[in-house]
């Protein structure tokens, strides 16, 4: 028989839903193991997928997600609900641009929405990061096109990975926190605090 995630990965295949790829989802929670994440944002949730792969990792985790798109929003409710572990996961309903701040420090932020906006998104919520806390962004090497822009004549696409160059390059000047660019899965930015 075929388990939650499975079948959200059926369904987000079947109706061209972008959710982490497998392998960047297994990194993503392995480090937060590693780190012994209690309290988790993410900006975009879709359909739920990630949010409940984090939750189901330990009941002593607390997942905050932000979702904007009604569509979405409506088919995480259900999976959610579904996953049997809706007392783990709030789901924020609105623009994670204006949305207001979650009420508690998190010990990982999951940047995976609108990648234009990747530079919005940590400016915004970093400050809640815990003092050892993580961020990672996912998207980084968008289907291998930000080192190849040549593969694709579409503006919309140059554009964006355009964007997603300047946030790379955003996070390597940052003189507060150090990145780690693992080309695992879409291409995963880790971000932690330098120590001083
Ligand atoms: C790549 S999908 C998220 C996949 C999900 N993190 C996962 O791994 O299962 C991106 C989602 O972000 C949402 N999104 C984009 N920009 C947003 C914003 N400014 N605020 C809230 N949600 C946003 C989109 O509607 C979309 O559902």
């Amino acid at each position: 028989m075929k388990t939650q995630q499975q079948k959200l990965s059926q369904y987000a295949k079947d109706n061209h839903v972008p959710v982490m790829m497998e392998d960047g989802l297994a990194f993503l929670l392995d480090q937060v193991r590693q780190a012994k994440v209690k309290n988790f944002l993410e900006i975009g949730t879709a359909i739920g997928k990630t949010a409940i792969a984090v939750a189901s990792l330990d009941p002593e985790i607390q997942v905050v997600t932000i979702e904007r798109d009604p569509k979405m929003i409506e088919a995480a409710k259900i999976n959610i609900a579904e996953s049997g572990l809706a007392s783990q996961i709030t789901l924020i309903e609105g623009d994670a641009n204006e949305v207001a701040l979650p009420d508690f420090l998190a010990d990982c932020i999951f940047i995976d929405a609108a990648k234009a906006q990747y530079q919005r998104f940590f400016a915004k919520y970093s400050p809640i990061l815990s003092r050892n806390g993580i961020i990672l962004s996912d998207n980084m090497n968008f289907h291998g096109m930000v080192d190849h822009p040549e593969r694709t004549n579409n503006r919309n696409t140059k554009h964006l990975l355009k964007k997603i160059r300047m946030y790379r390059e955003f996070l390597k000047s940052l003189e507060d926190f150090e990145t780690t660019f693992m080309d695992v899965g879409d291409g995963v930015a880790v971000t932690r605090r330098k120590k001083r």
